[in-house]
């Protein structure tokens, strides 16, 4: 059996290769004379599988190592006959991991408070609602905006997305869709961002085309500045709208997801996926060998005080989003390589997830709020 997979996907030789020959090849650039002779093919976002690339191939399992499907035309694989997986809430913890490191930035640079503040968030699937319930568990003021979940009457605070715009801190995690009766592409637009107020923290770690970037431009300087932006997915990736990158507070190249142990869940996922496929026993690998702990066990939080700057002490000690800032803007700054936003993909400096780290602390009021972030209990 041939199995074609992306080279960014970690652990694929280790996991598939006792299935059959895995060669691993360029995402982006994937062409059908490629995958011609494929059973398989593995993917992540950045492979759009399509009739074009598809058609006439042997390939039978497409698997994507991603939460996202937009990238994914389901219509021809399920006309095609070809079995699809792709690994639902695998990169959940990391994006909810993404968020908290943001506000930590703004806390730690402008002193934007957000814990007593209201919070609203866009989609309610794995990653909103991990968001939400985190938010939820540090006592935060949160309400959501789903339209296709508000009928899950008592599961959360479901507003209508005009509610969401008023609130203080606004985080993104729709899909992009551009049909059906709520599609979210531009969704948040000129419209939408009028009625922000001047001081609104906007993260957006869904999918790029979700806000409307010239109106996302052209409100900040309405307001002159005065708005809050982390901003991890972008309309025309691989190219970055560079007048967004100068003007947003935390500028990253789509990796919100990108903890080690999200990206390796996702492959994890896709494994179990293709071995159900074969039925075959995926018992050959352990998941815990899959899945990497992390380099921080533990950490001891002793001081307490400002809630929020001991939150983000500890969120910064295992992953500050700066230091991806930092590189992605030092890297277009020097402008060394063809493609500077999937290079920063490709060698990205991995994180771990809060929860590898158990925090212990001086007390159970600091114990709770570390946990609520997302760390584990010691
Ligand atoms: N930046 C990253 O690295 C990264 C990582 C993971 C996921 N994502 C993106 O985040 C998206 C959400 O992930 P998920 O795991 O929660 O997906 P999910 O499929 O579990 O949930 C998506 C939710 O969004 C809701 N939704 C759909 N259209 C909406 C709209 N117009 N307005 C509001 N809500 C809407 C759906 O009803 C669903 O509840 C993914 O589709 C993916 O595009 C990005
Ligand atoms: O949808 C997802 O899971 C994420 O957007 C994913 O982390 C994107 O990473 P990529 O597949 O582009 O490497």
């Amino acid at each position: 059996m041939k199995i074609i997979a992306d080279e960014n996907m970690p652990n694929a030789k280790a996991l598939f290769s006792h299935l059959g020959d895995v060669e691993l090849v360029n995402g982006r650039t994937i062409t059908n004379s490629q995958i011609k002779n494929a059973d398989v093919l593995l993917v992540r976002s950045v492979t759009k599988v399509t009739r074009e690339l598809l058609e006439g191939s042997s390939v039978r399992f497409v698997g994507s190592a991603t939460i996202g499907v937009d990238h994914i035309d389901l219509d021809y694989l399920t006309e095609a006959g070809i079995e699809f997986s792709s690994a639902p809430g695998c990169n959940a913890e990391a994006v909810a991991d993404y968020v908290f490191s943001g506000l930590s930035h703004l806390y730690m640079t402008k002193k934007l408070s957000w814990l007593n503040k209201k919070i609203g968030v866009v989609g309610y699937g794995n990653v909103g609602k991990t968001v939400y319930d985190r938010f939820t568990n540090l006592g935060c003021q949160v309400c959501v905006y789903d339209p296709f979940k508000d009928n899950e009457a008592g599961a959360a605070n479901f507003v209508a997305l005009d509610e969401i715009l008023s609130c203080d801190v606004i985080s993104l995690h729709a899909p992009l869709t551009t049909t059906g009766s709520f599609p979210s592409k531009g969704m948040i637009g000129s419209k939408e961002l009028a009625q922000l107020s001047a001081g609104t923290a906007v993260i957006s770690a869904g999918r790029g085309g979700v806000i409307d970037e010239e109106a996302l431009l052209e409100r900040h300087s309405q307001l002159n500045g005065d708005i809050h932006l982390v901003i991890d997915v972008w309309d025309t990736e691989p190219e970055i709208n560079q007048d967004l990158v100068s003007i947003v507070d935390i500028a990253t190249p789509h990796i919100a997801g990108y903890s080690k142990q999200g990206r390796e869940k996702g492959t994890w996922m896709v494994y179990q996926a293709l071995c159900r496929h074969l039925a075959i026993s995926s018992q050959s690998v352990n998941k815990s060998d899959a899945i990497s702990s992390g380099w921080l066990s533990s950490i001891d939080v002793v001081a307490s005080g400002d809630q929020e700057e001991m939150l983000a002490r500890s969120v910064q000690a295992i992953y500050d989003v700066a230091r991806d800032d930092v590189r992605l803007r030092f890297k277009y700054r020097e402008n060394k390589e063809n493609n500077v936003f999937d290079w920063l993909r490709k060698h990205y400096v991995e994180r771990d997830e809060f929860n590898t780290c158990a925090v212990g602390a001086i007390n159970n009021d600091v114990s709770s709020l570390v946990c609520a972030v997302g760390f584990s209990k010691k």
